[in-house]
């Protein structure tokens, strides 16, 4: 996977590439991460890169020639890197919700352009001329697309083979079956009182692979009950929720 970052603050990315899964992953080539700063792509001496808005209003609004000019540098890169087609991808208030279908889609890609707006947004021109798509990571709006496009990126490495030392953790993953995610426990059993579930120390595993897709469904029909409402549930999921339910007191 080959990242092109279209943003004003490139140092902004260290914060994935330099920790944890992201940065292991980088190290064993899994995935490329390359930034282009649209101001390396302005023809004045100023550098400049926003103006204000036709029609009036608050704030600034990103030009289109030095965000299409990098997009097209970055399109380039992505060719000479053997990906004909990569996806245009904006973050915007504006996009369609991300999700972990889509996260698993985007992942199976071979490059991805990101495009990182600030102030105002970007020109309109640019989204219409070459944006294939927008996304949101939230109903929310940040101080530009530069964290978004980061969530993305975290979500979408680790769908990446090789990028989780336990390919089994990414498919157990919350959301991973379209469920939260089952409690966890570790070291010690008894930690002020509070003990560890006996099932989980029992070592029987059909009964603990079964004590945990049960709470995951619990969980998910306590708090996410929307997403209940797009899975189909097999016999033994509900069966396991009959139960859980018919255990829950509220
Ligand atoms: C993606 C991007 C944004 C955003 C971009 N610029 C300001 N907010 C908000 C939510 N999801």
């Amino acid at each position: 996977m080959r990242f092109d970052v279209i943003t004003l603050f490139p140092e902004m990315f260290s914060a994935i590439t330099d920790f944890g899964i992201n940065r292991r992953a980088l190290e064993k080539d899994l995935y490329a991460l390359h930034c282009w700063n649209p101001r390396d792509f302005t023809a004045d001496n100023y550098r400049t890169i926003d103006d204000r808005p036709y029609g009036g209003g608050p704030g600034m609004v990103m030009l289109p020639e030095p965000l299409l000019a990098a997009i097209e540098a970055a399109k380039v890169a992505q060719n000479q890197a053997g990906n004909l087609a990569p996806k245009v991808i904006y973050l915007s208030p504006q996009g369609q919700p991300l999700d972990q279908a889509a996260v698993k889609q985007l992942s199976a890609c071979s490059g991805l352009v990101l495009l990182c707006g600030r102030y105002e947004g970007v020109d309109e021109r640019v989204i219409k001329h070459s944006v294939d798509v927008e996304v949101s990571i939230g109903d929310y709006v940040l101080s530009g697309g530069e964290l978004g496009a980061m969530v993305m990126m975290d979500s979408i490495i680790r769908q990446l083979p090789g990028a989780l030392n336990h390919n089994l953790s990414a498919q157990q993953d919350s959301f991973e079956d379209g469920l939260l995610d089952c409690p966890h426990y570790t070291r010690p059993e008894d930690y002020r009182g509070m003990t560890v579930p006996d099932v989980l120390l029992s070592g029987n595993h059909a009964e603990i692979r079964r004590w945990r897709l049960k709470q995951a469904l619990g969980r998910t029909w306590l708090r996410r009950p929307d997403l209940l409402d797009q899975r189909v549930l097999s016999k033994e999921e509900a069966r396991l929720l009959s139960d859980f339910k018919s255990e829950h007191i509220t």
